[in-house]
């Protein structure tokens, strides 16, 4: 059914290294929230801290009434249960068939016999459009089937909260597009909360619900898609739409004289807002909302030419150009 997962002023530094401070939002349940922000911000750091890999310095992880933050290694195993994770690689034991692999946790988790064990492995495969796969080894297989299968696995023990990492990470773009709509079609089906760390810009536009960025220690931005694709917030806008005019530079920030010789030059305009992927399979998601309705309902005017099917292709010229 997907929960809310609730953090609240979260602060992680390792030794002298700040990596942010006072992180606050909420991934509402059962929606596609995505992570973006400049290489080294700490959104990895991010997605660990959720499953309590990594112990935050200061604030609150709230899941279900549990703070993961402060709770005891217990508590912390059995909130565990409630998350699926895929790795950027996949994460798959070399030596195991892909079989072998996805069924993994239920041998480690559960008591489950082998037969419904071959069930539930089945039914994941099919899923993510593996079935005929399972005896392969993972080094026979493409980086996109990794991911898959890496996804086949992640789901068996039916997470509540699907945390995943960089899924577009060395995949060409037409298998992120698969994936991406993988990640829609998963997300009506199976209605969890799902958090996706990305840096591909044409996801972050199509695919999810909420969007957040990391930037300079701090959390700049959290909401929805449209909020932030329309956003004139010079980071928000540099970072969504790919440009070299705005605050972050080379080495995360530009130095004063660097934007001071910009002050005067012309933005590009706003490429317009695409469409939302909508689930392949015809089931609505929970989360999914009329094109256009954030914007109506906070009278915010979207660029020209939005919520239209040239719109997509409007903003990968843009950001070509
Ligand atoms: N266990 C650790 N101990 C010390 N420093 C760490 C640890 N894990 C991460 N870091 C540091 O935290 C910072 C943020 O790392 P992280 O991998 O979260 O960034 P990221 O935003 O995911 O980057 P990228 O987009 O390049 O993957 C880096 O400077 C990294 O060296």
């Amino acid at each position: 059914m997907g929960v809310d997962v609730q953090v609240t002023n979260l602060t992680k530094q390792f030794g002298k290294q700040l990596i942010w401070k006072g992180v606050t939002l909420t991934l509402p349940a059962g929606e596609i929230s995505v992570m973006l922000g400049p290489s080294g911000t700490g959104k990895s750091v991010f997605l660990k801290a959720l499953i309590g890999l990594i112990k935050p310095d200061e604030g609150s992880i709230v899941i279900e009434g549990t703070d993961i933050a402060s709770c005891s290694e217990k508590e912390l195993y059995e909130i565990r249960k409630l998350f699926g994770v895929l790795f950027q690689d996949g994460a798959m034991f070399g030596s195991m068939n892909l079989y072998d692999n996805v069924a993994f946790p239920l041998r480690e988790h559960t008591k489950k016999s082998e037969s419904e064990i071959r069930d539930i492995v089945m039914e994941k495969m099919d899923m993510v459009g593996l079935l005929g796969a399972e005896m392969k080894l993972p080094g026979e297989i493409s980086g996109g089937m990794r991911k898959r299968a890496g996804l086949a696995r992640a789901l068996v023990l039916d997470p509540e909260i699907l945390l995943i990492d960089e899924p577009d990470s060395g995949l060409d773009p037409v298998r992120t597009s698969f994936i991406n709509q993988l990640f829609v079609d998963l997300n009506a089906q199976i209605d969890a909360t799902f958090l996706i760390v990305t840096h591909d810009i044409h996801s972050v536009r199509v695919v999810p619900d909420q969007i957040g960025l990391l930037y300079h220690k701090h959390l700049a931005m959290y909401g929805p898609r449209e909020m932030l694709l329309s956003s004139d917030e010079p980071v928000v806008r540099q970072f969504l739409n790919a440009q070299t005019i705005g605050p972050i530079g080379m080495s995360e920030e530009k130095d004063a004289d660097q934007l001071e010789a910009e002050k005067d030059m012309d933005l590009p305009p706003l490429p317009p807002i695409p469409l939302q992927m909508e689930p392949s399979n015809g089931i609505p998601r929970r989360a999914q909302a009329a094109p256009g309705a954030w914007c109506r309902a906070n009278g915010v005017t979207p660029p020209p030419g939005s919520f239209t099917r040239e719109a997509e292709h409007a903003a990968g010229q843009q950001q070509q150009g």
